[in-house]
């Protein structure tokens, strides 16, 4: 005879299955080839489009001058995004390099220069180190790009196990990043 399981028998997979916690992360993005707004525009609407994912907030766009990369290297438009995922960190960075591949991005020499670069800031206020990732993104301490447009949507921000955005940002200084007011990234 098979046994019909009990419907009040909930098992260990059924519960971490239903339980997935919610991480707030943030995400740089960058764009210095082609259409740059209407980049990361589509960006933004491929990103809101991603079962599990809830784009809160989007920064303000900044024009930024490039930091390393070739001579030839233009400026960059550069925004943050503010989001609530369910996602494993690595599928989020799979998502993310499927959309960075659905803008034409072609990987060659690091820094180069590219339609579109999605870059994980923060998962939570989990620290990771593997082999693909590490978060918090081991260079946004001093990246102007990304602590000046965070900055705007989350005053308060910190970035984990390093400190305050606000003065990681006086530390850094703004050269070389101008916000633009005229250009907005819709979160439709
Ligand atoms: N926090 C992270 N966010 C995005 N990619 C990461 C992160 N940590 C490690 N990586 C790895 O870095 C690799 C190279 O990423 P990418 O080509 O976007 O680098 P880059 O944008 O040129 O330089 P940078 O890492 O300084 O922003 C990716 O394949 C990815 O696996
Ligand atoms: N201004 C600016 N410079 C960069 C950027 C970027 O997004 N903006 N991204 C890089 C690699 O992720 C390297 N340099």
């Amino acid at each position: 005879m098979t046994e019909t399981p009990s419907p009040h028998v909930i098992d260990a997979d059924t519960l971490s299955g239903g339980l997935k916690p919610i991480r707030q992360v943030i995400l740089s993005l960058g764009s210095n080839l082609g259409d740059r707004e209407a980049n990361l525009q589509g960006a933004v609407d491929a990103l809101r489009d991603t079962p599990d994912v809830v784009v809160v907030d989007v920064s303000p766009v900044y024009e930024t001058e490039p930091v390393g990369g070739p001579d030839e290297s233009g400026p960059y438009l550069n925004i943050v995004l503010l989001a609530d995922t369910t996602l494993s960190v690595d599928t989020l960075l799979d998502r993310a390099h499927a959309v960075e591949q659905a803008f034409g991005r072609e990987r060659s020499v690091p820094g180069a220069p590219r339609t579109l670069d999605v870059d994980l800031i923060t998962y939570g206020k989990k620290t990771i180190e593997s082999e693909e990732l590490t978060v918090p993104h081991p260079r946004a301490h001093e990246r102007a790009f990304v602590l000046a447009p965070w900055l705007d949507i989350e005053p308060d921000a910190v970035l984990p196990g390093v400190g305050p955005v606000a003065d990681l940002l006086a530390k850094v200084g703004t050269d070389g990043v101008k916000r633009v007011d005229e250009l907005t990234i819709e979160l439709q």
